[in-house]
Order: structure tokens, then sequence, then C-alpha cells
């Protein structure tokens, strides 16, 4: 749809001035709709997509608007030069403001917006070189190639092609590798750091990218009504924006200028048609209005461009795949030295943690060398998963070491312990649903290619993001997803998620490999295919450290075991001799962990790995 109606769009917009029959009013509104477009689109990335919410947008306009006004009347510099130092003081402000306000979290981070729209509006009203509440007039028009965009219709294309340009450089931004990560910020962005990937720089860079956007906005404003004054920059405004993106829809680039659209288009018939119907000229236009918004709130909550644009699939069996086939070949990604076979990888020694008078973790202990599979087993409750994340830096521990090719581990973030090789998958699956499988697994791959806001929104960076997607397609490849690369991954089924999370995992070339009951889920032929895979992975030097309950595949994968029960260390193995320590029966019999397969004896059977140590027999 979206190309169609980009023509369409494009080609409605060029042709509407230069008819002689169309009216200066609807010139000055799709002005109008066209400077708000720029400021919402900021919006849909800060808060449609990112998850932050801002009151506080209108006062980044008025920065534009009267760095402008102020350069171009009292100094006489050119807008453009304007232009430019208006981005830089915008720049700095919203990177200061942002470091400091997006800290905050939950409820917090829209009053910290509040508070400091507010105090920009009452600064522009109190400085008496900025004409303080009468504001600044007199502004000269634009020039361009000494021609001067005075007229309403002249500066028409100006604002428009701003607009387009910017749709088009943030939709470039949202399908890069940065992209990617900024749309991780709402519900994975935990996830996202155990792949190295620094949310909080994220956070800040869509706030300064939307700062920006404001900026270029109030540039365009000031020119074009050749006067400023604090009333436009408020916190009202700032509300309304925010109204903007979430009717239009809030997570989409053309979801801003529909919302602009539609926001503006309303206000301004409820202005003309309400003191007609009413028979009066009370001020009733404000109420209906809140009520309109409160029913679209109420039924379109993700605003009404998802509700067009699935109306369109519908009507022309379009879907939204874009891109079918594997991504074109590109040159492989270059990958660690890895450690010889044998060598000391992971060392755990004596961690410990308390959740209060909870030992979750009771000092334990183990090796992993490079090359070989662990199993940490143990029923429901024994600590594998709170030991896991003391290994990953989810949790700090209590006490203990954890040392990883020389590094201590215990010591670093869950982002410093990727960097180094770590790679991991979650005992709750944790993905991005909307997004499809090969974008999911791309994100894993992140630390393997650099590439920065600028070059992903100018699309400067096709090779780099052609390998990534090359890596991603070829670790699914691997794991036998080949065929789901743009499905969304939230349609895949709960045992291929699981998968999915080890090619994300693979794609981010780990050394050690941490997987959370990976076999959860799995029917019995995809459980022997994820066993093959996983011996590969062996056979090729990678360490694999993993919690199952499914002890058939558990004893037929693994090379040793760690055993845990209340959190404690009660056995440690090979798998043949856990299974006869009296330890381990009674921990198991005794304990409430169902799916232990006591009648089953794992060795020499249809699922058992080829290559991996065999097992004697069933643990009863
Ligand atoms: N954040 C937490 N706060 C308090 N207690 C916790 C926390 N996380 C885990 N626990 C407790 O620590 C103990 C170990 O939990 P953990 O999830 O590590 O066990 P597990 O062996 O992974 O169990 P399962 O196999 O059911 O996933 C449990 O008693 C659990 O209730």
């Amino acid at each position: 749809m979206n190309r169609i109606l980009l023509i369409v769009v494009v080609a409605a917009l060029g042709v509407l001035p230069l008819l002689s029959g169309t009216p200066e009013f609807w010139i000055t509104h799709l002005n109008y709709i066209g400077l708000a477009s720029l400021v919402v689109l900021g919006l849909v990335l800060l808060t449609g997509i990112g998850g932050l919410t801002s009151f506080g947008q209108a006062a980044f306009v008025g920065i534009g608007a009267y760095t402008t006004a102020w350069l171009t009347t009292s100094i006489g510099w050119s807008p453009w030069v304007a232009l430019g130092i208006g981005l830089a003081v915008t720049f700095v402000v919203a990177y200061v403001l942002g470091a400091i306000t997006l800290r905050l979290s939950g409820h917090y981070l829209p009053l910290g917006t509040i508070a400091w729209s507010l105090s920009l509006y009452y600064l522009f009203g109190n400085l008496g070189f900025l004409g303080q509440y009468d504001g600044i007039a007199g502004i000269q028009p634009i020039q361009i190639f000494g021609y001067s965009l005075g007229q309403g219709r002249d500066i028409y294309y100006l604002i428009w092609i701003a607009v387009l340009l910017s749709m088009w450089a943030t939709r470039n931004l949202l399908d890069s590798r940065p992209g990617r990560a900024i749309r991780a910020l709402r519900s994975g962005g935990g996830m996202a750091e155990s792949f190295g990937i620094n949310m909080a720089n994220y956070k800040v860079i869509i706030f300064v990218y939307a700062a920006l956007l404001a900026c270029l906005s109030g540039w365009l404003y000031a020119h074009m009504q050749r006067a400023v004054s604090p009333s436009p920059f408020g916190l009202n405004y700032g509300i309304e924006y925010l109204f903007m993106a979430v009717v239009g829809g809030a997570g989409s680039v053309w979801g801003a200028v529909l919302g602009s659209g539609l926001i503006l288009t309303l206000k301004d018939q409820l202005q003309n048609v309400l003191p007609k119907i009413l028979d009066t000229t009370s001020n009733f236009e404000l109420i209906v209005f809140g009520i309109l918004m409160i029913l679209v709130l109420q039924y379109a909550r993700d605003g009404v461009w998802p509700i067009l644009h699935n109306w369109w699939a519908v009507l022309t069996g379009s879907s939204d795949r874009r891109r079918r086939g594997a991504p074109p070949e590109a040159a492989a990604l270059t990958q660690r030295r890895r450690p010889e076979k044998g060598s000391l990888v992971l060392e755990v020694d004596g961690i410990r943690k308390e959740f209060g008078g909870l030992v979750a973790v009771n000092d334990i202990s183990f090796k992993l060398k490079a090359g070989e599979i662990m199993g940490l087993i143990g029923p429901n409750g024994a600590g594998k998963s709170t030991t896991f994340n003391l290994i990953t830096g989810v949790l700090p521990a209590t006490r203990g070491k954890v040392g990883f090719l020389g590094e201590r581990l215990d010591t670093l973030p869950s982002r410093e312990i990727a960097k180094l090789g770590v790679g991991r998958t979650f005992q709750h699956v944790q993905l991005l649903p909307t997004m499809t499988v090969l974008e999911n697994v791309a994100l894993g791959a992140h630390l393997r290619r650099k590439v920065s806001v600028l070059s992903a929104a100018l699309h400067l960076e096709r090779r780099d993001e052609a390998e990534l997607l090359h890596e991603a397609a070829r670790q699914l490849q691997r794991v036998g997803l080949g065929d789901y690369l743009y499905e969304q991954a939230g349609n895949l089924a709960l045992g291929q998620q699981r998968i999915l999370e080890i090619a994300r995992a693979l794609a981010a070339d780990p050394i050690l490999l941490l997987l959370d009951e990976p076999a959860a889920g799995l029917r019995y032929k995809e459980k022997q295919e994820l066993a093959h895979v996983l011996d590969q992975l062996r056979q090729e030097g990678m360490s694999i450290l993993l919690v199952e309950h499914d002890m058939d595949f558990v004893m037929n994968l693994t090379d040793h075991l760690v055993v845990m029960d209340f959190g404690t260390k009660i056995a440690e193995g090979t798998p043949a001799a856990v299974q006869e320590n009296p330890a381990v029966l009674a921990a198991y019999l005794g304990g409430i962990d169902d799916d232990f397969d006591f009648d089953q004896p794992p060795a020499g059977q249809e699922g058992a790995v080829p290559g991996a140590p065999a097992a004697t027999g069933g643990i009863a």
C-alpha cells in the first residue's frame, strides 16, 4: 500500500497549489498539517515505537522558531545559517534533557517532560531579547537561489519536501541495525541488553532525533508566520501533538501525517460547524473534541492508520511481507577466535544468591570446557535459572566468582558479558513478536557491525545491513527455520520461538551458549533436530550450558551434568554416573518435578544423538 499511497500523495501534494481553483485556505491548512507532521513523526519514533511518552515536543519547536527569529532579525543572519544553529542548540538541549529525564521510568518520565516543557515556555516568555510574551515580529522569508518563499504557496513545497524526506529517513532508520534496537526499546530492553546493546543510548538517540524534527518544524513555522510568540510552544500544543500521534497511529510513519491531518481538520471543522449547529458562540469545540478523543482511544487504540492499512490489505489481498526469498548473498561476518577444544571456558566458583532469607543458589561451583555440553538439572525451584542469571549478569551475586576466559563476569552488566562472547536464550521466550523472524535474529548480530544513525537514516549502510541479514538467514537455516524468514515472530509456535532464540544467540557469534529449557514445547522430531544442531556446535568447539527438564534429551546429549536441589549442588559427573547417584534419585523421587522420565532408559534409543556420550539407563 505504501508505494501506491506515496505516489498518490506526492502527486496530489505537487499538483494542488498549481491549480488556480485551490483555495488559499487549503494551502495554509496543508502547511500547518505538514509542520505538525514533522513534530508527530518524531513522536511516532519516541512514543509509538520507543514507548517514551513526551508532552514537551512543542518546546523544541519553540527552540527552532526562536533561534531563527532572533538570529535573522537581530543579527541579520541567513535563515539557513540559523537553521544549522537551531539544530545544534536543539541537539545540545535535547541531549542534556534526555540524559537526565530518560533515566526516569513509569509516570515520572511524562511528568519530567511536562516540567521542562513549562520551563522552556516561561523562558521564551520572560527573556527580554526574545520580546517576552509579545515575541519577535518582522522575520524575513526563506530565500532559495534568490527566490523568496514569502507566500504560503511558495513555502508549501519546502514544508512538504521536508516532511517526505523525514518520513523516508525515519523509515530507513527503522529498517536498519539501529532501528531494530529502537524497536526493542518498548518491550525487549532487557533482552536486547543481553546481546550487548546499550538501550539507554538508544533512548537518548530517539529523543534527540524527535527534538531535531520538532526544531525543523519550528524553523519553517517562524519563516511562514514571519512572527513568533510563546503560545504555540506551550504545554497545550505538546499534548495536541501527542493526540495526533495516538489518533493517527503512533507505530507508523504514515500515522504521523494522518493524525496531524485528522486532528487539525477536526479542530477547524468543529470551530466552524458547532456554533451553527448549537446556535451559540460559546466555546464547545474543546468538549466535543475531548469526547471524540476518548472514543478513538476506546475503539482504535492503535490509531486510525492500522485500521485503514488492514482494510486496504483485505481489499487488495496484499500482505505485509514486502520481501520474499533469502536475503541477497553478502560477505560472511568475521568470527571471533575460539579457544582450543578442551581448554577452560567458564569457571563458576562458590556463587551464591540470597533473596531475603531464601538461599536460591548456595555456593555452587563447576567448570565448563571448550567443546563440551554441560547440563544443569534439578527439580523445579532448584535454582537453575537463578544460576543462569548470575552467569549472564541479569542478577548480581551475593558472593562468589564467575570467570570466563580469564575475565570476571560477576562484576559486569549483562551488556558487557555479551560483548565477551556469552550468548543466551530465556526460560520465558523473549522475542519481538511484530518483527520478522529474520529481524529478530539480526538483532542478535547487533555487535558484529557498527552502523551510525545518520548512515542508517540516509540508507548508506546497505553493505553492512546485507551482511547482518545474510548472517541471520544463515543461522535460521542452520536451526531449520529457513522457511520462516519473513514470518512475524509472534506467529510461530512456542517450540519454534525457542529455536528462533537459539538462532539469535548464535548470530552473536558466542563462545559460550547458555540455553534455558531449549527443548520445552518441541515435538520429538524437533528435539532430535535440535540435539543434532547442538552436537554440531559442540564439534565446532562451542561450549554449551543448558538447563533442561527433558531427561531423555539431556542424558543423550550432555558430556557432563551438575545436579541442583534447593539451591545446593548435590551431584556432578557424567550422565551415566549421575543417574546412579543416590542423592539424585532421592531428590527426584522425593521432589515435585513431573518432567523426569523414570521409565525411559535413554541410551540406545531412537532419539540418541550420534557422537553423544551414552547414558546407562533410567534413574529408577
Ligand atoms: N527474583 C526472585 N525473588 C525471590 N525469589 C526468587 C526470585 N527468583 C527465583 N526465586 C526463588 O529462588 C528459587 C530458585 O528459583 P529458580 O527459578 O532459579 O529455580 P529453577 O531451578 O530454575 O526452577 P524451574 O525449573 O521451575 O524453572 C525458587 O524458590 C524461586 O522461588
